[in-house]
Parts: structure tokens; sequence; C-alpha cells
């Protein structure tokens, strides 16, 4: 059973605020001329990936309190129950165990009396040996035509993961594979994907952890119908359908051969999953080796998390300095901007990985919180939001946390592109925490005079003080992406504990479906609906009216 403190009573919350009001008065530019060893203090090294978290409202007092905050809501209990296999996931009775998929020291992890690691390494195999016969071209559809593209048919944790992921190693991929996904129920998605492959040489995978999911089944059906316009003979669907998922059963009775199922267990949750089988359309596109490589990175994030102190623990660190700014200086969100153009979904796979996971108000008592939970995710690339909402962040009137992310190195190393790049990365973080003084502004307007200059100046100042951290990675290679994955994975992990909340539900999407449900029958007749408020009846109305 995880510890349920209200973090908000504990001595270390207290002193974080009473040293809150200090502090905060304090501008970020201050704190750099008070202390030289600010960086070699607040900088973390772990394998090929730098954090700097100097550019933040702390000192080292303000990180004493805060892993005080921690020790005092049992953070170590909670990490350990986790990799051990307690069921941390009370309201669903499971473990949480995504860091068993990518235990490479195949050190045994107990559930319900069982090890699981044998499970897990099976499946592993069954992927390897899939995955290389679909690269190797032994594979045959149909027609006896090797694979040459795959479709994922998932969504959410079933879809998010393998986006990001096979985006994030376009580098690694494999030249005669390539990949699509299809997620949403809106036709178009899968309309234009059918409509950039030949079902003679296309491979679908059905990835869902339930294989109930609404948008993935109807998806599936209409890629099954699909297929069969051209193969005709219903027992081609085994030659180029595949499943992932935790139930055999409606596997079966979609129609998919048991031997083309790769299976997970409950203990994996869906925002989690990438790490599983879910992971199958990963290792086809940038082969089983990188696939493991991930994993290896994970897993060395994985033993730095569990057993390196607070202080120097990376993701304890950023979750802390989360809590700092939701929960003192009413920060309402985190912007992750990756200096990478491979990284382009990288936010917005963590905004499920962190929005579905903390963004709760009942707290693991079942009482209400009476603090803030988890933040807004959000971010885009380096440098276009620079172009578009950096304007905000700089000059608005609301603080955003924001964690920039670069490689040293890039993968396309195209005359002066990577330099001018990272030249960005620098200046933006030093341009946030610095800004632009009055007398800066007034030194720059040389040749005006002084009403013109009153006039313009204040548009012109920055004041600064506007917290980030630099993740600087070496690569982006699968090792280092695995190990960043991880890193925010844990990140989520800390802040759920601290705040209290169940991290590993999401007991919040289901009320939309269920009302879905109800309303999908209304919509199939001419009959006008009376069953709702008035604004769902007359929205309803009117697109039976307009649909006619
Ligand atoms: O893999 P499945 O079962 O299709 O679920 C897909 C998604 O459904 C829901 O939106 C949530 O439960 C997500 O966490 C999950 O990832």
């Amino acid at each position: 059973m995880l510890n349920s403190t209200n973090f908000t009573q504990t001595p270390a919350f207290k002193k974080l605020k009473a040293h809150h009001r200090t502090i905060s008065k304090k501008h970020l530019k201050e704190l750099f001329a008070e202390d030289k060893n600010r960086f070699k203090k607040f900088s973390i090294k772990f394998n090929d990936i730098l954090l700097d978290y100097s550019k933040n409202n702390i000192n080292r007092r303000t990180i004493g309190y805060l892993t005080e905050l921690a020790a005092e809501c049992d953070l170590s209990g909670a990490i350990e129950q986790m990799f051990v296999g307690e069921k941390i996931n009370q309201t669903e009775n499971r473990s949480v165990l995504h860091v068993a998929l990518r235990n490479r020291s195949n050190t045994p992890i107990i559930v319900d009396g069982k090890d699981v690691m044998p499970d897990v390494n099976e499946v592993l195999n069954k992927m390897k040996g899939f995955s290389e016969k679909v690269i190797s071209g032994a594979w045959k559809g149909y027609t006896n035509k090797s694979i040459t593209d795959i479709v994922n048919i998932g969504i959410g944790g079933s879809d998010l993961g393998p986006v990001m992921v096979t985006e994030a190693l376009k580098p690694y991929k494999k030249k005669n594979i390539n990949i699509h996904f299809v997620s949403n129920v809106d036709g178009t998605h899968i309309a234009e994907t059918l409509k950039k492959v030949n079902p003679e040489t296309t491979l679908f995978m059905i990835a869902s952890k339930t294989f109930t999911t609404q948008e993935t089944m109807t998806n599936a059906l209409s890629a099954r119908d699909w297929f069969l316009q051209s193969a005709v003979n219903e027992e081609f669907v085994k030659k180029h359908f595949v499943a992932i998922s935790t139930s055999q059963n409606l596997v079966e009775k979609f129609g998919i051969d048991p031997a083309n199922m790769f299976g997970f267990w409950d203990w994996v949750g869906g925002r989690y999953s990438l790490w599983s089988a879910i992971g199958l359309s990963i290792a086809c596109t940038i082969g089983f080796d990188n696939f493991e490589q991930l994993l290896l990175g994970a897993h060395e994030m994985d033993n730095h998390f569990r057993t390196t102190p607070f202080e120097k623990n990376i993701p304890v660190v950023l979750a802390l300095l989360g809590i700092w700014y939701n929960n003192f200086y009413g920060a309402e969100s985190q912007a992750i901007l990756p200096y990478d153009q491979y990284l382009h979904r990288f936010a917005a796979y963590f905004q499920q990985g962190d929005m579905e996971s903390n963004g709760k108000y009942i707290d693991r008592n079942g009482n209400k919180v009476d603090y803030q939970t988890g933040p807004i995710i959000w971010g885009e690339p380096g440098t276009n939001g620079q172009h578009a909402f950096y304007q905000l962040i700089h000059q608005g009137t609301k603080l955003i946390p924001a964690d920039f992310i670069a490689p040293a190195i890039s993968h396309n190393p195209l005359g002066e592109h990577h330099k001018m790049l990272l030249s960005n990365f620098f200046a933006q973080t030093e341009a946030l925490m610095n800004g632009k003084t009055r007398e800066e502004v007034e030194a720059e307007l040389t040749g005006k005079s002084k009403e013109e200059m009153a006039k313009i100046a204040p548009f012109k100042v920055f004041q600064g003080n506007r917290p980030t951290n630099s993740i600087l990675v070496k690569k982006i290679t699968p090792k280092s992406l695995g190990s960043l994955i991880a890193m925010y994975e844990h990140k989520i992990f800390v802040q759920g504990i601290i705040w209290n909340v169940f991290s590993f539900d999401q007991w919040g999407v289901e009320l939309g479906k269920q009302l879905a449900n109800r309303i999908y029958p209304e919509l199939t007749d001419s009959q006008a609906i009376e069953s709702h408020d008035c604004s769902t009846n007359a929205l309803i109305n009117q697109y039976k009216k307009w649909r006619k």
C-alpha cells in the first residue's frame, strides 16, 4: 500500500512555503551573481545526458526542503513498491511494471507468486523472430510478395508511443519498410492511409490492450474489409493481420490467428506500453537490435532512478522542480521544447503520459484534493515554437516552466544548420533567465529622441526570471531516447506519489466513451432527439438535418 500523506501537511511543505516567500523575491540573475558555482551545484550528468537545472528559481535550501518533502511522502518506499511488483495501481488492483519489460538484467520480478521475466522474454523473442522475418522479406503476403508497409492501428497508449519513437528514430529506419499509423475514428485517417498502400504488401498491426476500443476496432474492421476487397479469401487475413493485446479471446473472435498474436499483461499501463509488444511496429521499423537498445537505455535510467540519492536523481529532481512551480509559484503548465525535428511528437506523447497519469482531483484516500495536481503539458519543436508562442513565454503574464531538449550531434550535419539550431537553444534559455532591462533597451535605441524612446521602450523590456531546464543529449540514439522517455515516466511517478494521486488508472476517459455509446444509436434515424439537455439535443438535431 502506498503512503497517502497529504503533502501540504508535512513539515517540509511548511518550510518550503516560508522559503518561497523569500526566494521568490530574487531574480534568477541575482541567484547567478551570488553563486558562481550554480552550474556545478545544479546539474547532473547521466551517461550521454546532461541535465542543467541551474536556471531555476532555487538555491541549495530549496533542493534540501524539496528532497525532505519527497522523503516525508515516503518516495523511497513507493519506488521500491513499484519495482518489486506490488499492486500500487490500487483502484484496478494491478502492479505497475513497465520496468519489467526493459529489465535487461533479468532479475526476477514476482507478481502473484510468479516471476514475470520468463513471459516477458518469451514475447520479446517472438517479436525478434517476427520483426526479423518482416525486415528480411521472409514474411510473405498472399501473393508471395514481401512486406513493404506496416499500418499500426491503435489509439492512445497503443499509438502515441510507437508514433513518437519511430519518428524520433527515423535515421535508424529500415529502408524497405514504411510505417503508417491510424488512430482517429474519423474515416479520413484510415482512408488517406489506405490510399498509400498496396494490400499485397501491407501488414496491419491491430494494437489494443483491451481489444474493445471503439476507434481501433472500427478502423481494424475497415482495414479488413479493404484488404478482402483485393484478397477475397479470408484465409489470407492471417498473412496480413497481427494483433497486440492482453485479450487472446477477443483477438481470436476478430479472426486473427492466435499464432500472430503478441501478448502483454494487465500490469502494463497503456501509456507505459511502448516497451511491450505494443512496440512491435517500432521493432519492425528500426530492427530488433535497436529496439533492444531502447529497452537498455530505459533500464539504465530505471537503475539510476531506483538507486541514486534524491538530489542527484534526474527524474526526482525534475519532478520536485515541477512541484515547486506547480504548487508554490502557481504555474499551470509545463512546456517541453525539443530542439530536434525528429522529436516532434515528444511533447504530444507526454501529454498522454503526464496528463492521463496525474490529471486527477481525488487523492489516494478517496478525498478531493485542496491543492493543484498535474500540469498541462504542451510544446512544439524549436525553432518553430520561437516564431509562434515564445512571445507569451517571454513577455506574457503566465509563468511557464520549460524543458529545453537538444542533441549535441545531429543525424543531419548539413552545413551550419545544427550550429544555428543550438545557438537558438542556448540563447533562449539565457534570454528567458536574464531578460532585458530598460537600461539595456535604451542603450540600444540610439538616435531616438527622449520622447520616442519613452514611448517604445516598455514594449522592448523583458523581465526575464523565467525558469528552464536544459537537457543536452550527446545524440538521439535508441539508447539515449530510451533513457529520456524513462526519465519523464519516472518524473510523472514521483509527482503522482507526492500529489497523493493514483497515477496508473484513467477513469477520466470513461464518461465520454459511455455517453458516445448512448448517443451513437440516436444518430441512426432522422427522428428529433429530446433525451438530453437543450444544447446537446439542438446540436444532434442540427447535425441530423444537415446530413440529410
Ligand atoms: O490499448 P487500448 O485498450 O485500445 O486503449 C487505448 C487507450 O484507451 C483509453 O483512452 C485509455 O485507457 C488509454 O490509456 C489507452 O491507451
